[in-house]
């Protein structure tokens, strides 16, 4: 609903922030901090992994820990939203992050034979670069000391990262079918004493046709951020 001459214009309500509290600040800055550290740490290590052995088989057993820690920790994003100390919309953030969580446990822990497939390499790199940029671009905003490149980091990087990341994770998902399809895993077979069935492959399925209606409004909210960070239009998000 556009507002109304009561309410003030959208720019007035723009420049009319409300401050977060300190303890909120303290908080987020402390969580941004240690994620970008926590990125970092991630990068640091397939680097060398990579550096060292020369090929991306085993990257992900080597990482593995420290990637499954530090996005389950995202989880706390969606609880920020919720709360209200970021202005964000919880569906958006939660679509991202739960996306993330599915593809960490249900799909790359869960599926052995994938996890030396180089799609998974073009996922973890994509989210990598992203994850820094991001975490450290939130930090220096918190302490109203941004630059510039870090900024154009953040609302330019997802122009080429988004497509790529998501190709990463549906070519992984679409390599997994096959293994478990024969497996049967986390599906239940007709009868049981529960008296319900799920089949897994189909949910796996389910999800890649998910991501044409989802991917596009996550790329377009980031291309509205981008247009007004960047170039400083006003612009009016839905409510979730
Ligand atoms: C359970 C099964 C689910 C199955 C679903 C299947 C379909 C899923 C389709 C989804 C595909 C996702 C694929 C993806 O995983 C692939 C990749 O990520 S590839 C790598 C490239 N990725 C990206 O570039 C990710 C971009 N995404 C994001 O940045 C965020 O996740 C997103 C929520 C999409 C957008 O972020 P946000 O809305 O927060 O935008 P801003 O950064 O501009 O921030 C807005 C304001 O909030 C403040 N904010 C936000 N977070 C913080 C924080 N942690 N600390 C402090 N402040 C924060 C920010 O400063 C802004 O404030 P203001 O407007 O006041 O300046």
């Amino acid at each position: 609903m556009a507002p109304s001459e009561e309410d003030g214009s959208l720019e007035e309500k723009e420049n009319k922030k409300k401050p977060l509290s300190p303890f909120a600040t303290a908080w987020l800055t402390f969580y941004n901090i240690t994620m970008t550290a926590g990125w970092l740490v991630l990068a640091v290590a397939m680097i060398r992994f990579s550096y060292q052995k020369r090929t991306h088989k085993g990257l992900y057993r080597s990482i593995q820990k420290t990637l499954k820690f530090f996005q389950t920790f995202a989880l706390l994003e969606i609880i920020h939203c919720a709360v209200g100390i970021v202005r964000t919309s919880v569906l958006v953030t939660g679509v991202q992050v739960m996306s993330r969580i599915f593809m960490v446990w249900f799909v790359i822990h869960s599926i052995r034979p994938i996890q030396n497939e180089e799609s998974v390499v073009l996922f973890l790199v994509t989210w990598t670069v992203t994850e820094i940029t991001r975490y450290s671009f939130y930090t220096f905003n918190l302490l109203n000391h941004l630059p510039y490149f870090i900024k154009w980091a953040r609302y330019n990087f997802f122009i080429i990262l988004y497509p790529i990341g998501v190709v990463g994770e549906l070519l992984t998902i679409y390599g997994a079918l096959p293994f478990v399809k024969k497996s049967g895993m986390y599906s239940l077979r007709l009868p049981n004493k529960y008296n319900v069935s799920f089949d897994y492959y189909t949910c796996l399925i389910i999800v890649m046709i998910a991501y044409i209606p989802l991917f596009p409004q996550l790329y377009f909210h980031m291309l509205r951020q981008r247009r007004k960070v960047l170039h400083g239009e006003v612009i009016k998000e839905k409510e979730d």
